[in-house]
């Protein structure tokens, strides 16, 4: 059985927490959901910043390097004249020229790292470096480069140089729209490192510019990018990036943390450009709102809990205590008194219970005199019920039982019981001479007189007017014949204040001793009816004693 206390308990924990969380998970769902849609905004901001700023910057060394190649030097340096004219001298000193003229070119541009000359077929013909960076032109290039004006590599890692280049090949004409060559120039791409974010307007976050392969060639934040070993994130990552561009997704960082990053595709030239952002930046305060929610519904489960505690406390105690009271009266017990400091309906209840205790015990105290009374009344009719009226001693009916009794022991026990039958003699005579009242003395009187003359253990009954019956328990005829005497010798003289005067009454007494033939009350009370008779009829005033069969009778 569940008791009402952990029902009280569970049921206000959950009502507090169902609502708290059902609110607490919705709000931060919206809040979730807000800060994607913000970091999906901010990154795409900053990687279309990145984007522009890259585009900016290719633009600006176009000019650049468009601007080199109408050099005189350059022209001069590859007219069909002088390129036959140094064959045919073998000579290389217009190699030597362009060479120079690189060099003090490079010197003067930061960001170039290498300047060559190619001829129409794409040989190299110049540069400022010994080894120059193989630059493929595609096939069809000369056709290109006239009318794009120029041809982008896309950007690349290098590893001599150990940074991303980016290399911008444009046409050399001659003053007559002759295309004699082509400079190519090798730009290094951390020149734009610190122009990939905007330090005031752009969102917090990283910007990295990833080669064909998925390597980190540039970033926004030069640590991320390693000269040693390129960092490269996890190539199934990039593939699901650059297949959604601008949708973000967490992945695993170039910093080994968690991020959220999108994919910003560069068509020229051909460049990945990622936006990424710390994921646990991006949460922190998402976080910590949810840690400090989680804090607050533990507390306010708590406060409740030890709310519904000592509510509940409040309503089981009374009631434990009522059940127990209520126990003890089931029992029997009335004595039982509860306190009640409480001005509620358990308080109410409580005094009622000790109202109605109260009331149940004077209910009771008024049963137990009825009770009493009853058996007393219970008692005299009891007695009554078996007594003569007139003399006191047992009637009739008891008589009867007394007999019966006596009879069932004698067939037991064999032990045998003696019966008198008494009568006063002439008792018609004083009835009629002094009037029945007086006769009613006379046989109460010869009542008395019987009593006294008998043991405790015997019976002494009424048998009907002036008749009397004595049954001696355990009493042979010789003993029986002994009290019989005594009674006559007893009742020769009664008085009766009626009319103050002590007469001489005379008594006629049968007595027998039990006998197995007597097997009922008839039986025996007509043979000491007989005895009687047989008193009477010898002269009255005696006894007539009937000897037990093996005795003769007296
Ligand atoms: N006063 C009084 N008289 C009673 C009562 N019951 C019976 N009697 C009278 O008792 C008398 C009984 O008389 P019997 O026993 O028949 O005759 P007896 O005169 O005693 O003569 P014997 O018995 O032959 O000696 C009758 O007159 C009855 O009316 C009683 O309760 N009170």
């Amino acid at each position: 059985m569940r008791s009402i206390k952990s029902k009280i308990i569970v049921f206000s924990i959950l009502a507090t927490l169902i609502p708290s969380l059902g609110l607490g998970i919705l709000s931060f769902q919206q809040n979730e959901t807000m800060i994607n849609e913000n970091v999906t905004r901010e990154l795409r901001a900053l990687a279309n910043y990145a984007s522009r700023e890259l585009e900016l910057w290719i633009k600006e060394q176009n000019l650049t390097v468009r601007e080199l190649a109408t050099s005189k030097i350059l022209i001069e340096g590859l007219s069909k004249d002088n390129q036959a004219q140094a064959r045919k001298n073998k000579l290389k000193v217009q190699r030597k020229g362009l060479e120079l003229y690189l060099q003090s070119v490079h010197k003067r541009l930061e960001t170039v790292l290498e300047l060559t000359v190619v001829d129409v077929e794409g040989g190299i013909l110049a540069s400022n470096v010994e080894s120059p960076f193989p630059v493929k032109l595609s096939p069809d290039w000369p056709q290109d480069a006239s009318i794009q004006g120029e041809v982008v590599a896309p950007p690349q890692w290098n590893a001599d140089y150990a940074t991303a280049v980016l290399s911008i090949a444009v046409p050399i004409l001659s003053v007559d729209d002759f295309i004699l060559g082509a400079l190519i120039v090798t730009f290094d791409l951390r020149d734009i490192q610190s122009n990939l974010k905007d330090k005031i307007k752009s969102p917090p976050g990283d910007v990295l510019l990833l080669d064909k392969d998925g390597n980190v060639m540039l970033a926004s934040d030069a640590a991320i990018v390693n000269p040693e070993n390129p960092v490269s994130l996890d190539p199934a990552v990039i593939e699901r990036l650059r297949n959604n561009p601008g949708e973000y997704e967490i992945f695993q960082g170039p910093r080994q943390e968690k991020v959220a990053g999108l994919a910003y595709m560069s068509e020229k030239p051909l460049i990945t450009i990622i936006a990424t952002r710390s994921h646990q930046l991006i949460y922190a305060f998402w976080e910590q709102q949810r840690n400090l929610f989680v804090g607050l519904i533990s507390i306010i489960i708590l406060v409740v809990a030890a709310i519904a505690f000592q509510m509940s406390h409040a309503i089981v105690v009374p009631l434990r205590r009522l059940i127990d009271a209520t126990g003890k009266i089931v029992q029997g017990d009335l004595n039982v008194e509860l306190t009640s400091m409480q001005r509620n309906e358990l308080g109410q209840l409580t005094q009622m219970f000790n109202q109605m205790t109260n009331q149940l015990r004077l209910d009771q105290a008024k049963i137990e005199e009825a009770s009493a009374a009853m058996q007393q009344k219970n008692a005299l009719l009891e007695t009554l019920s078996v007594t003569d009226s007139l003399t006191g001693l047992f009637n009739r009916n008891k008589l009867n039982a007394i007999i019966n009794d006596q009879l069932a022991r004698y067939e037991r026990n064999k032990r045998p019981f003696s019966v008198l039958m008494i009568d006063v003699d002439h008792f018609k005579t004083l009835n009629d001479s002094l009037g029945h009242v007086a006769g009613d003395e006379i046989i109460a009187g010869i009542a008395r007189k019987i009593s006294q003359s008998i043991r405790n253990v015997d019976f002494a009954a009424r048998f009907g007017g002036d008749e009397f019956i004595i049954i001696l328990a355990d009493t042979a005829i010789s003993e029986a014949l002994k009290t019989a005497e005594r009674i006559r010798a007893h009742a020769a003289s009664v008085h009766c204040s009626t009319i103050s005067k002590t007469f001489k009454v005379t008594l006629s007494i049968g007595v027998i001793q039990s006998e197995p033939e007597d097997t009922s009350l008839t039986i025996l009370l007509s043979r000491v009816d007989g005895a009687l008779y047989e008193a009477k009829r010898s002269g009255r005033d005696r006894v007539y004693c009937v000897q037990p069969k093996s005795d003769s009778a007296t």
